[in-house]
């Protein structure tokens, strides 16, 4: 299954990251290179899908019809004028999101599977400098989320913790990274484009990888009382990926309605995050998102295309002074915000209007 971002991938693209904030990206190469190249199957679908999910409010029961973005011209090294690229960069206008399921996130199951004195051995020795504390973790109690994951930087950083078991964690987490930062290359160029931005502007704006990271998650199952998995919540970052396993539970908020972002084999479901809607000054939307806990657990890999701390993120002139548009966030600095995220996470206000969203910044 490929995205059909590319042929109508600019106008696509900008198009569903207006009105969505995600689109589904197929044809991105990236699951067929990480696997041994064979899909796994896919769960049958559960019985107790959105039906079961009263305990969360407003899921919408039926699979809306979501743009998928082609991305074959742009890996194929199609001539850049040519239509097939126009296409694609139509289609990810016009794109949403889709879902993935690949191999590697079976060594994070086997991961999380140990018991939980060894899982906590993944954990960074004190004095770690990465900018979010890597390896295990489990959401504190009194969070509202109910999940535990593995948080990893660029392998060449030098930050990482990895479990000793299973064996393959580390190359599989190394791989992924690898061709997960390739694709958000990617998708960033036909960004540039769809924003009609000076070739090459993203690329050189965000030319530093070292904020890039990935998280294995795993949700545990829902209970009667309660079934979330991740509140509702927008990605801080650039880009973020999501490859999923079968279970389902990602639901992304469209006009009031919760859809769900059922899982498909062999596509990574892409959504834009705060960075690119201020940069845009909000023409394009950075997608309010949610994972809804199912009976069993459910794994997820979840990759963020960022960008380093020390930039300076405020909407560009191509999106304010130069179309006589007022600036609708002020100015900051991206690691302080990205603290302020994390400080949610680790402090969890027990007021939801504690807690910090881009709104902070808005004027
Ligand atoms: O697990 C997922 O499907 C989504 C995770 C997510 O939204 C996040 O980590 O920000
Ligand atoms: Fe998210």
């Amino acid at each position: 299954m490929w995205l059909h971002v590319v042929a109508h991938a600019t106008k696509a693209v900008w198009e569903a990251c207006r009105t969505h904030g995600f689109l589904g990206a197929v044809n991105h190469n990236v699951l067929a290179e990480l696997s041994s190249r064979k899909p796994p199957r896919r769960p049958s679908r559960l019985a107790t899908g959105c039906s079961r999910n009263t305990r969360l409010p407003n899921t919408k029961s039926t699979t809306m019809a979501l743009p998928v973005v082609d991305l074959a011209p742009f890996l194929a090294g199609d001539d850049k004028a040519g239509a097939a690229h126009a296409t694609a960069t139509e289609a990810m206008r016009e794109a949403c999101r889709s879902h993935g399921f690949f191999r590697a996130i079976n060594h994070g199951a086997a991961f999380f599977a140990l018991p939980d004195e060894d899982k906590a051995k993944a954990r960074p020795a004190d004095g770690s400098e990465a900018p979010l504390p890597v390896g295990y973790a489990r959401q504190p109690t009194h969070s509202a989320d109910k999940n535990e994951y593995v948080l990893a930087f660029d392998p060449k950083l030098g930050f990482n913790v990895y479990p000793a078991q299973p064996a393959a964690f580390r190359s599989a987490v190394e791989e992924c990274f690898v061709k997960l930062t390739e694709l958000g290359l990617l998708i960033q160029e036909i960004l540039n484009e769809c924003m009609g931005l000076t070739p090459g502007f993203l690329r050189d704006f965000n030319g530093d990888r070292s904020f890039d990271f990935m998280v294995a998650l795993r949700y545990f199952p829902a209970t009667e009382e309660e079934n979330n998995g991740i509140s509702a919540h927008e990605d801080s970052n650039c880009i973020t990926f999501v490859i999923q396993d079968g279970v389902g539970g990602l639901e992304v908020l469209k006009d009031g309605d919760w859809v769900p972002a059922e899982p498909v084999d062999w596509s990574i479901i892409v959504n834009i995050g705060d960075v690119i809607q201020v940069l845009s000054n909000n023409k394009l939307k950075s997608a309010t998102h949610r994972v809804v806990r199912k009976p069993m657990h459910r794994h997820s890999l979840a990759f963020f295309f960022n960008i380093h701390g020390d930039k300076w993120i405020e909407p560009l002139p191509e999106f304010t002074t130069k179309v006589d548009e007022a600036p609708r966030y002020r100015g900051f600095k991206y690691k302080e915000y990205q603290q302020l995220r994390l400080r949610n996470k680790t402090h969890p206000p027990s007021r939801p209007e504690d807690v910090v969203h881009i709104t902070h910044y808005a004027i």
